[in-house]
């Protein structure tokens, strides 16, 4: 077994961009979490944004929470992979750390609008697995985000508002997981990144490995 960087039994892979999205509260940074400290050599996109720093999160972790005028200069030096404009704030995936993990075959995993799933998909479609996740209910999500109470009644307000917006895109996705159950939703988003890893076009090396047992098997 290879060290988890993306290979299979000694069978080279071309790293994947899996992505999540869903409206806000629906599960997606959860699962982001529980999925980069189960899957060995799953590399998280860390965002860069002008949202201002929730309670508990931590700068370079979470995000690289920068003000405006930085955000638009690494706008400006071509930095960001995608970006968009989300809920009245900025949010941008930086391009170094992802090229740099997608060249030595790792999978990088991240949590990002569909307009920046749209993007990605722009650039690379058959590289980029993009998963939808959604709340069983509206009461659940409404639910979910004053139970995580990170977010002011206002905030809320705003993203319920949005949900239904951010819902409609569903169809764009390659992936829908309900996330009623949270251990079944995680079961279910790690089957998919599985699957997808073992797909034949992945396998960049699956020829040479096939090709020396059938050589062995000639002798
Ligand atoms: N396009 C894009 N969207 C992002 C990026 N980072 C986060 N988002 C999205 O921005 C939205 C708001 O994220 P956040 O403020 O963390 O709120 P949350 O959805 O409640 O976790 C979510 O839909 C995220 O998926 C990014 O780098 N690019
Ligand atoms: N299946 C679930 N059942 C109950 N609560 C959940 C479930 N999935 C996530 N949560 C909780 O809902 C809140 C929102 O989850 P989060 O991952 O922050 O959503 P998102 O990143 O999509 O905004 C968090 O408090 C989280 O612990």
């Amino acid at each position: 077994m290879k060290d988890g960087s993306g290979g299979f039994n000694g069978v080279e892979r071309r790293g994947l961009m899996f992505v999540l999205s869903s409206p806000s509260g629906a599960g997606k940074t959860t699962l982001s979490r529980m999925l980069v400290d189960e899957a060995p050599g799953l590399t998280m996109s860390v965002s860069a944004t002008t949202r201002p720093r929730r309670p508990g999160e931590v700068d370079g972790r979470d995000y690289y929470f920068v003000d405006r005028p930085k955000f638009d200069a690494m706008v400006e030096a071509d930095e960001f992979l995608e970006w968009a404009h989300v809920f009245d704030n900025c949010y941008g995936t930086p391009r170094a750390p992802v090229e740099a993990a997608l060249a030595a075959g790792r999978d990088v995993l991240f949590d990002i609008d569909w307009q920046g799933t749209q993007q990605l998909r722009s650039r690379a479609s058959n590289d980029v697995v993009s998963v939808f996740i959604l709340p069983p209910s509206v009461q659940d999500l409404e639910h979910r985000l004053h139970t995580r109470a990170q977010d002011s009644d206002e905030v809320i307000r705003g993203r319920m508002k949005k949900a239904g917006d951010e819902m409609s895109h569903f169809d764009a996705y390659d992936y829908i997981v309900v996330n009623d159950n949270i251990g079944v939703a995680f079961e279910s988003v790690k089957a998919i990144l599985r699957a997808e890893q073992l797909k034949r076009e992945r396998q960049i090396g699956i020829e040479a490995f096939v090709r020396d047992m059938r050589r062995q098997l000639e002798k």
